[in-house]
C-alpha cells in the first residue's frame, strides 16, 4: 500500500494533501504516516506470531513522542542509548520493564538513572561496565538483568559509517573475548545474566551478515552455557534496511524466517529491535524551492530545508528520492543540484539529479526521510527545528511545532560570570 500518493495531481499522505499541510505549517516540516507506520509494524507483528520474541523499538531512528507512542501501543517495547531517551519512552506509556538500554557508553550516572527507573534489561558493552553498573545496582540494592553484546566480526556490507559488527569497530565485547566478559559478569552479586546480544550495523540489504553472525553467537551461546551461564534471550538487534533508490532489502517475513531457521532448538526468546525499517518509509521532508540559480557549471536548486534538517546526503553520501509536490508527469527534465541555504558546500539534499524544471515557491518532498532525519537535525546557522505532522487518514496534527527563533534565543545568556565554587 502507498501512504503517499499523487491524488489529483498533488501529492497527498494518506488523505491529505502536502501542499495544505504546507500552507498551515510552512516549510521545511517532517510529515509522517501513521498508516504507513502501522502498516510497518503489522509486517512484523503478523510473521512474529507463534515466535517466543518481542520487538523493541530501536527510538534513535525517530523518537517524536507521537511515533513512539503508536508503537507502544501496537506492543512495542523500545531500545533506547540515552537516558533522554528512557525520559521519552516512558513519557509515551512504555513501561520500563520493556527498555532495553544500549549504549557503548553509559556513566554511572546514567546507569543509575536506568536502574531507579527500572529498565528491564541493560545490554553492557565492556567489562568495565559490568563492575559499574555492577557497583551502581549494589548502591542501590537491586540486581540488574543483563546481556553481553557481543562483536562478532562479521562485514555487513552497508557504510562504513553505519557498520558495527566488526573487530575495528568500537561496539560489543569481541566475541573472543566474550567467555571472559561472561566468567567477569557471573562473578559479580548485583547482575543476573539473562542473555545475549549483538547489533551488527544498519541498514542491512542482505540476510548473509545476520546468519553469519547468528551462527558465531549461537556457538557462543553453546560454550556459555557449558561454562554455566544461563543464556535465555538471544537480542538479535536491528539493522534492517529499506528503499531509498534500487536496494531491495530483505522482506521481514524471510528475515524472521531466517532467524527462527537459525536459531531453532537454542531456546532463546528472541528480541528484535528494528528502527529504520519501521519509521524510514513513512515519513518524508517537505521543502519549498527559494529561488533557481543557473550556473556556469550547474543549475542549482535553492530549497528552504538544508543539511541541518536532513544530513543523510552529505554525511553517508545517502540518496533521497525527490519528487515535486505537484505532479509535473510530461516535464522535461533538467540536471540539478538541490541543495540548501546554507553557508558550506556540503550542503546538498541532491547532487546532479534529473527533475522537472522547479521554479521559486514550488514544493518538494524528499522520501524515505522518517528515519534519522528529524533525531539528526540541528539548528546550525539558527535554523529552527523544522516541525513533525503526522497525517491519520484524513486529519493530520502537528506533534512538535516549529520552535520560533525568540525561544531559540530565550535559552541562551550574556557571559553570566561566576566565581568557580573551591572543592
Ligand atoms: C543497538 C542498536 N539496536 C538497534 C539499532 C537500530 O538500527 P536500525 O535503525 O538500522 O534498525 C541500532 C542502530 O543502528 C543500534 O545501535
Ligand atoms: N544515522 C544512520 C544510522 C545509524 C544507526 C544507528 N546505530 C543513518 O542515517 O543511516
Amino acid at each position: 500500500m502507498t501512504f503517499f500518493s499523487y491524488k489529483n495531481g498533488e501529492m497527498h499522505a494518506e488523505g491529505v494533501a502536502l501542499a495544505t499541510i504546507a500552507a498551515q505549517v510552512g516549510t521545511p516540516f517532517y510529515c509522517y504516516s501513521a498508516g504507513a507506520l502501522r502498516a510497518a509494524w503489522k509486517e512484523f507483528a503478523d510473521h512474529l506470531k507463534g515466535m517466543n520474541a518481542e520487538v523493541c523499538y530501536a527510538m534513535k531512528a525517530n523518537s517524536s513522542l507521537a511515533v513512539v507512542r503508536l508503537f507502544g501501543e501496537l506492543g512495542a517495547g523500545s531500545d533506547i542509548v540515552s537516558i533522554g531517551e528512557m525520559r521519552r519512552a516512558l513519557a509515551a506509556g512504555i513501561p520500563a520493564r520493556r527498555i532495553i538500554y544500549s549504549g557503548v557508553g553509559k556513566k554511572p550516572s546514567e546507569l543509575m538513572a536506568a536502574l531507579e527507573a527500572g529498565v528491564g534489561q541493560i545490554n553492557v558493552e565492556s567489562s568495565y561496565e559490568l563492575e559499574t553498573l555492577n557497583a551502581v545496582a549494589g548502591q542501590l540494592g537491586v540486581k540488574a538483568d543483563i546481556t553481553i553484546r557481543v562483536n562478532p566480526d562479521v562485514d555487513a556490507k552497508t557504510h562504513a559509517k553505519i557498520t558495527t559488527g566488526r573487530k575495528g569497530n568500537k561496539f560489543g565485547v569481541d566475541i573472543d573475548l566474550a567467555r571472559e566478559a561472561y566468567a567477569l559478569a557471573g562473578k559479580l552479586p548485583n547482575l543476573n545474566v539473562v542473555g545475549v546480544a549483538m547489533h551488527i550495523g544498519s541498514q542491512l540489504t542482505s540476510l548473509d551478515p545476520y546468519r553469519d553472525a547468528i551462527v558465531r553467537v549461537r556457538e557462543l551461546v553453546t560454550q556459555l552455557r557449558a561454562d554455566g551461564h544461563k543464556i535465555d534471550r538471544f537480542d538479535i538487534g536491528g539493522g534492517l534496511g529499506i528503499v531509498y533508490a534500487q536496494e531491495k532489502p530483505p522482506a521481514i517475513a524471510d528475515f524472521l524466517a531466517m532467524v527462527a531457521r537459525e536459531t531453532a532448538g537454542l531456546g532463546c526468546a528472541l528480541t528484535f529491535e528494528p528502527g529504520r525499517r519501521l519509521v524510514g518509509e513513512a515519513g518524508v521532508l517537505v521543502s519549498e524551492v527559494i529561488l533557481v540559480k543557473p550556473g556556469a557549471a550547474k543549475t542549482f536548486v535553492i530549497v528552504d530545508a538544508a543539511m541541518n534538517d536532513l544530513i543523510r546526503p552529505t554525511l553517508y553520501e545517502a540518496w533521497h528520492d525527490i519528487l515535486p509536490v505537484r505532479e509535473r508527469p510530461q516535464a522535461a527534465t533538467i540536471r540539478c543540484d538541490i541543495v540548501g541555504p546554507i553557508c558550506e558546500s556540503g550542503d546538498y539534499l541532491a547532487q546532479d539529479r534529473d527533475m522537472a524544471p522547479l521554479a521559486a515557491g514550488d514544493l518538494i518532498m524528499i522520501r524515505s526521510a522518517g528515519a534519522y532525519g528529524a533525531v539528526m537535525a540541528s539548528t546550525y546557522n539558527t535554523r529552527p527545528l523544522a516541525p513533525e505532522v503526522m497525517v491519520d487518514g484524513t486529519r493530520f496534527a502537528v506533534t512538535r511545532p516549529r520552535p520560533s527563533i525568540d525561544e531559540l534565543l530565550s535559552a541562551e545568556r550574556f557571559v553570566p560570570w561566576q566565581e568557580p565554587v573551591k572543592s
